[in-house]
This record gives C-alpha cells, sequence and structure tokens, in this order.
C-alpha cells in the first residue's frame, strides 16, 4: 500500500480550497493507496502536519498550496526519499511553474498518480531552505503590505506594489555589502532565485534552472522612480534583462552582510521575514528533493 499525505492550506490563492476523502479516493483507490487528509490551520502549521506525516511513513507527501506551504511542508522533506508533490492552490505558484505542473487540481493530481520523480536542487539562508526565491528591498517590501490583504491574487500584489513604490524611498538606509565585496547603498533589490518563474507568468531570472546546481542572482541599485516603473513594464513584457542598471550572475553561494542598523526585510518564498542575523550565507544543496513533475 502507499501511504499518500495531502496538506492543504485551505486559504492559499483564492481561498476555499476543500478536499473530500472520496474525492482523492476517486484518483487514489483504496485498494492501493491510504489516503490522508490534514487541512492547515495558521502560518507555520504545515511544517507541523509534514512532520507528522513523516513520523506517520507517509511515502508521498503532497502539499496543495501556494509557495508558502510548499516551503513549510518540503522544508521537512529535504534530504529524504519521501516523495514531495504539488497541487499549486496559490496566488503566485512559482515552482510549480518551473515545474510545468497543471494548475487545474484534476491534472496535478493525475500527475501525481503518474509519479515521475525527478531531484531538484534548493536554495539554503543560514541552512533554512527556500525552494523557488527570496529577495531584499522592494520584493520584501511589497509581500510585507500583501500579506495584509484577505484576497491573496494579482490585483493584492498590484495594489501593494503601487502602495511600495510611493513611499519606497521614504525609509531608513540600507547598506549592504554582497560577497565580492561590492557594496549597495539603498540597493533596489538583491533577488536571488532557484526557479525561472516568480509566478503569474513574470520572471527576473528566466535562465535559471532547477538542476543546474545554481542559483540565480538579480541585483538592482538604487533607482529613480521612473526607472522602476520602466523595469515594472519590462518585466510584464519578459523582457527585464533590457533594463541596463540590471546586474544578472549565476553562483553555488554567496553573502551577504547587513551594515545598517535595523533588521533587513526579506522574503522567502513569498513570505514575509525578517532578518535578525546580520550576515546571511547563501547557498545551494544540489538534487535534493525529490519531487513529481
Ligand atoms: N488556515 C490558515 N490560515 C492562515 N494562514 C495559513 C493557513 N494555513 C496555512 N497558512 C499560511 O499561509 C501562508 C501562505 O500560503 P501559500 O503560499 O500557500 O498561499 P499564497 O500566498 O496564496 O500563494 P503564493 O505563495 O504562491 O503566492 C503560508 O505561510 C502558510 O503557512
Amino acid at each position: 500500500m502507499i501511504d499518500i499525505h495531502f496538506i492543504v492550506n485551505p486559504i492559499a490563492g483564492s481561498g476555499n480550497n476543500i478536499f473530500t476523502t472520496e474525492y482523492l479516493q476517486s484518483y487514489f483507490n483504496a485498494e492501493l493507496y491510504i489516503v490522508k487528509i490534514k487541512v492547515s490551520e495558521y502560518k507555520g502549521h504545515p511544517l507541523i502536519l509534514a512532520q507528522k506525516s513523516i513520523s506517520q511513513r507517509a511515502n508521498i507527501i503532497v502539499a496543495c498550496g501556494g509557495d508558502g506551504t510548499i516551503n513549510e511542508v518540503a522544508t521537512k522533506l529535504v534530504g529524504t526519499n519521501i516523495i514531495f508533490g504539488i497541487v499549486p492552490l496559490g496566488s503566485g505558484n512559482g515552482l510549480a511553474s518551473n515545474l510545468k505542473i497543471p494548475f487545474s487540481i484534476k491534472n496535478a493530481l493525475l500527475k501525481i498518480k503518474i509519479k515521475n520523480v525527478e531531484k531538484i536542487d534548493i536554495g539554503l539562508i543560514n541552512s533554512k531552505p527556500f525552494f523557488s526565491n527570496m529577495g531584499i528591498g522592494f520584493d520584501a517590501e511589497v509581500i510585507k503590505d500583501y500579506e495584509k490583504f484577505e484576497r491573496r491574487n494579482f490585483y493584492s500584489y498590484l495594489i501593494s506594489s503601487i502602495k511600495t513604490l510611493r513611499r519606497f524611498k521614504k525609509n531608513t538606509k540600507k547598506v549592504i555589502l554582497l560577497d565580492k565585496g561590492k557594496k549597495l547603498i539603498n540597493p533596489f533589490m538583491v533577488f536571488i532565485s532557484n526557479t525561472n518563474q516568480m509566478g503569474y507568468g513574470i520572471s527576473l531570472t528566466p535562465k535559471a534552472l532547477l538542476n543546474d546546481g545554481k542559483l540565480d542572482v538579480v541585483v538592482i541599485p538604487e533607482i529613480s522612480k521612473r526607472k522602476i516603473i520602466l523595469l515594472g513594464l519590462l518585466m510584464l513584457l519578459k523582457k527585464p534583462h533590457l533594463f541596463k542598471p540590471l546586474e544578472y550572475y549565476q553562483s553555488n553561494s554567496l553573502v551577504v552582510r547587513n551594515l545598517s542598523k535595523k533588521p533587513l526585510d526579506s522574503q522567502i518564498d513569498g513570505e514575509y521575514t525578517k532578518q535578525m542575523n546580520d550576515m546571511l550565507n547563501i547557498e545551494i544543496l544540489e538534487q535534493s528533493l525529490s519531487v513529481i513533475v
């Protein structure tokens, strides 16, 4: 028998995500599969549920949600032989988009049933995993504002982006030192990605591969509001490389030092995180998650 556990975030994306055992057993029949559904009740709960599923010896653990839920569930599976599945229900779905996992629940479940497994790289920030991307600067501030919205969709991202743009430079000075001694004062963004998608078809790192042992790094220095708008348009047109101040490179590790007095605001897989540590060691852990594609 195959033990398959579904960890469902009921509020991901447009919300109201409900799965019943009858529905899932129409794909995973009771003669072959033992199906368990676990519904997360609060932020951080998917992590606890995944840990329980591991101790219950699940063979396959499926995250039903967006990048935040994926992050919490998959964090527990890194370096194990447990197979990880995704039913994308989030607003952005960066990792699922890169893996070409269908957004239709039916087709995502059929993929899981076929069980074509690939090993993918994951990123680490001071040993804490990320799967899609992390960022410091504008994206982190957008996410901080976005988390106040009840509705998690493209419209909320757009409103948060406009609000952030209005007040962006009024914040205290940020000073960051990147590993090669590159000092950045008030950078617009330092963005580090494992995937070639941010969600909604938007990307800053189109060359990223999930199994190349590299993270794709985008550094954008302090820029004017007019240039921020130009960058936004180029991203929507899928041509961010035409934006001249943007520096793009690949690396298997980097160090980010915070030289300002305040902790750095960051986003990790689309969730706001305050970095209390002044030194961030960011690295790649090659082919350490077995995921159904
Ligand atoms: N019942 C719940 N109530 C509130 N928050 C929850 C609940 N269950 C899970 N969460 C948290 O919601 C956060 C966001 O989840 P998720 O990323 O899946 O959705 P999303 O933000 O809509 O998608 P995306 O990241 O792709 O944009 C995660 O940190 C998760 O732990």
